[in-house]
């Protein structure tokens, strides 16, 4: 299972989260990766943590202020990137062009989409994954694998009908080892999360009890 802890805006400390996700990371061999903050891409990926951008823009080299360019984001640490996430929704046309930027950063992908339709619509644009994160349970505590599981097999129905290459992840009130095993047997290859974590009193803990059910 790869578990991607995407910290959003949120006012935690990501060289913290980031150094313990880390570790845990280590100590458990289960693939773990943090999604900061651009401007805080370089301290996380100097933890040592695989380090995602939560987003590049459709664009190359050129006038285009305000962007996040997919080679500045690879340069700064990142490994991957989030695209079309439920708070930062793009066009098509903008999805197929961040796509395309990020493949020429190699950056791996992954295009998050509120349900099995969008995400059969995304796993044709060839991401190396989607993530299926229904709007309505973000921030909830309720996880999407208990809440709405038909959602997280819909979803990797529809990617494999589309795209046999692409990965399937959920998300949405994901917190705890529980939540990750649910995901998995429902055909998930990872989890997408959020606040469980970047929240957490002790995201450390968090992280641990997470895995916990993998060791
Ligand atoms: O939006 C999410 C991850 O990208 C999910 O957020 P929560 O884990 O806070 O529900």
């Amino acid at each position: 299972m790869f578990v991607l802890v995407n910290l959003k805006a949120y006012p935690c400390d990501p060289v913290e989260v980031a150094t313990a996700a880390a570790d845990v990371s280590d100590d458990s061999g289960v693939r773990v990766a943090v999604a900061p903050q651009a401007a805080q891409i370089s301290a996380v990926a100097e933890t040592g943590v695989e380090t995602w951008a939560q987003h590049v823009s459709a664009v190359e080299h050129g006038s285009h202020t305000g962007s996040t360019l997919a080679e500045a984001a690879a340069d700064a640490g990142a490994v991957g990137t989030l695209l079309n996430h439920s708070e930062n929704r793009l066009k098509l046309a903008d999805i197929d062009g961040a796509l395309d930027a990020a493949d020429r950063a190699d950056l791996e992908t992954i295009v998050c989409a509120n349900n099995p339709a969008q995400i059969g619509a995304a796993a044709a644009l060839d991401p190396d994954g989607v993530a299926v994160e229904p709007p309505e349970l973000i921030g909830t505590g309720t996880p999407v694998s208990k809440a709405d599981p038909d959602i997280v097999t819909g979803a990797v129905d529809a990617a494999a009908r589309v795209n046999g290459d692409v990965d399937v992840l959920c998300g949405a009130g994901i917190s705890t080892g529980e939540d990750l095993v649910s995901a998995s047997d429902l055909g998930a290859s990872g989890v997408l999360l959020a606040s469980g974590v970047a929240k957490a009193d002790d995201p450390r803990a968090a992280l641990e009890d997470l895995v916990e059910p993998l060791l």
